[in-house]
């Protein structure tokens, strides 16, 4: 994807886009322990309002692994996900589609959290849609991390509603824990099966 320009008097200011893949990414190979192709991924949060089962009006998000870095999910656009009369709301499209890249750390075995998502809306998702998104790892550099994805109408080969790109960064399990409210700590602790990584994840 090319970086975006713009003139300021005479002067034409180029600015890459930061979810470009920088010189030196690499992707790397699938980790020996990345959950098999159709596995289906544990939410990694019971309240997460994308992926979590207790969030009753997220976006139930489901996710299965797929061969080498990349996954496929799935979620149905409901009365609550609307924006327009009867549309969703691009927002969570955006949201979907960050879950959707995020849980690629399933496949890196890391924690990732988003730096920056870009988001394309090509065409308006009905309420009723099941909207079958598909994401991959670009490149890896350091800690960053550049996945895209897109999102089909109705079937896993239905028309293109929305693309996006993210760049990722990988974080140890203390940025969550420091970061959290006592309470939300609190809780996973009364309650380890809030958190659903273990199956998939080393980190905890
Ligand atoms: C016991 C309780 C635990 C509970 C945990 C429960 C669950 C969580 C566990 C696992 C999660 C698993 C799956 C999650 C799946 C989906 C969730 C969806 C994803 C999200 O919804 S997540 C929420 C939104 N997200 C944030 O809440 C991030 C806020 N932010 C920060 O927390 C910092 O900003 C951070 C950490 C990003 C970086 O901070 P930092 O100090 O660690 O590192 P630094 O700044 O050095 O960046 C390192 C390298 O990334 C480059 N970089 C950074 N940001 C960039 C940008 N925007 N553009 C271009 N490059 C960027 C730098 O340029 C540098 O590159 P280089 O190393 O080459 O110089």
């Amino acid at each position: 994807m090319p970086g975006g320009s713009h003139r300021v008097g005479t002067v034409r200011v180029v600015t890459p886009l930061r979810t470009d893949l920088p010189p030196g990414a690499q992707l790397p190979p699938r980790p020996a322990n990345a959950p098999a192709p159709g596995t289906v991924l544990p939410s990694h949060y019971v309240r997460c309002f994308a992926c979590g089962d207790q969030s009753a009006h997220g976006l139930h998000l489901r996710v299965d692994a797929d061969a080498g870095l990349a996954l496929c999910a799935t979620f149905e656009v409901t009365e609550h996900h609307q924006g327009a009369p009867g549309l969703a709301h691009g927002g969570l499209l955006s949201c979907a589609l960050d879950e959707a890249l995020g849980a690629l750390g399933h496949l890196t075995r890391t924690s990732l959290v988003t730096g920056r998502l870009e988001t394309d809306f090509l065409r308006p998702v009905p309420v009723g849609t099941v909207l079958h998104l598909s994401a991959r790892v670009e490149g890896v550099l350091g800690r960053r991390v550049y996945a895209s994805g897109e999102g089909r109408l109705n079937s896993p080969t239905g028309r293109v509603a929305v693309r996006a790109r993210g760049l990722f960064v990988e974080v140890p399990m203390e940025h969550f824990v420091t970061h959290a409210r006592a309470e939300d700590i609190q809780a996973i602790e009364q309650d380890p099966d809030l958190i659903r990584l273990r199956e998939h994840q080393t980190i905890f």
